[in-house]
């Protein structure tokens, strides 16, 4: 299936008030979540890889301790693409709904 385009600078300012707990801009959507203890933020990049695999689109991902930054572009398209929006989306449904 080919993989979509990056989104033009319109078009990502229209999709990210939807996404309250993501900022950033064309080089990437960054999401910072602090989660109750180490192993629970390990859980939560394992239930992420899962959503990443299926949708094979994956974040960049970096803890420190029990705090997660995720990254999410889409390397192929130079950008930020539909697919990091719908990752988006789904790794806030995984993830406690507070920073
Ligand atoms: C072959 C495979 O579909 C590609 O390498 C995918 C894998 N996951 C990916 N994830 C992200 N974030 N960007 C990509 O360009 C990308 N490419």
């Amino acid at each position: 299936m080919p993989r979509p385009p990056r989104l033009s600078p319109d078009e990502l300012a229209a999709a990210l008030p939807a996404l309250p707990l993501w900022s950033g801009g064309g080089d990437g959507l960054r999401r910072t979540v602090q989660l109750p203890s180490f192993r629970d933020a390990v859980a939560a990049i394992v239930a992420i890889a899962d959503v990443a695999e299926e949708m094979d689109h994956h974040p960049d991902v970096d803890l420190r301790w029990r705090t997660l930054h995720l990254t999410l572009v889409s390397h192929s398209a130079g950008g930020v693409s539909e697919l990091d929006l719908e990752l988006a989306r789904r790794i806030d449904a995984l993830l406690p709904a507070h920073p």
